[in-house]
């Protein structure tokens, strides 16, 4: 379970606030206007924003004052940021150790994420080598062997064409079940939403709204909703 409890986020001039619960082991879409806070919102519990008033916990964990590497969090962005330089295998390992000095017990774990991921062999390629959706399942390879309970996703798959992402939305599914992760995804795909997440929560004009079982909030979307879902 993620607590935010009377807290205020904050980028130059725009404030968010969220005084709200997600459900452990449950997936949660993102969802509201352009410029709302959704971005906003997973930085601050990654830890990459610090909260100017409040508390974030994480199962019973106060998060707050902690740095990102040590939040029980992983975040996963859009573009995906894997080093060109780098194999898929270094890329993927990087979420073990970001000095790659893997044991060997690290690489077998490697090989069997790529593995799991679909990536079998292709462990010496560079990212350039890769289809698109490789590569995001690379980048969700590394993300998922950080091995954190909480996996946040900013908008992970828009790069992607439509049959593409609805695999990987699938993949999505099938991890967090095994892992029982619990998972914020920003999307601006309501189809996304309607594939994977059990709740939504709106996010407009500086506020969190709690989050909302997903059918009952799409059947009566409130206006924020309304506007966007156009
Ligand atoms: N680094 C920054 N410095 C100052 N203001 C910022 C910064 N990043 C974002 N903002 C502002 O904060 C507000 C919320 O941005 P945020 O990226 O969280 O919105 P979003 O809902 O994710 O939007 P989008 O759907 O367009 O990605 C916007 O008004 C944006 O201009």
């Amino acid at each position: 379970m993620i607590t935010l409890d009377n807290v205020t986020l904050g980028q130059g001039g725009f404030a968010l606030s969220a005084d709200v619960t997600f459900r452990r082991g449950v997936c949660t879409a993102i969802m509201g206007p352009s410029g709302g806070g959704k971005s906003t919102l997973l930085h601050g519990l990654a830890g990459f924003l610090p909260a100017r008033t409040g508390r974030i916990t994480v199962a019973g964990l106060d998060v707050t004052d902690q740095p990102p590497a040590v939040r029980p969090v992983s975040l996963l962005f859009q573009d995906n940021n894997l080093f060109p330089h780098m194999t898929i295998a270094q890329n993927v390992g990087l979420g073990l150790r970001p000095d790659l000095k893997l044991t060997d017990d690290q690489h077998v774990r490697v090989e069997a994420m790529l593995a799991d991921m679909g990536l079998e062999g292709m462990g010496a390629r560079r990212p350039a080598a890769m289809s698109g959706g490789q590569a995001s399942r690379a980048a969700l390879a590394r993300a998922l062997l950080r091995d954190k309970p909480v996996l946040l996703l900013d908008e992970p798959f828009a790069a992607l064409g439509p049959a593409m992402r609805a695999d990987m939305m699938a993949l999505l599914r099938r991890v967090m079940a095994d892992k029982a992760l619990t998972v914020l995804i920003v999307s601006h795909q309501p189809e996304d939403a309607a594939r994977i997440a059990d709740d939504i929560a709106v996010v407009a004009e500086g506020r969190v709204a709690p989050p909302q079982d997903r059918e009952t909030l799409l059947a009566n979307p409130p206006g924020a909703l309304r506007d966007y879902l156009g």
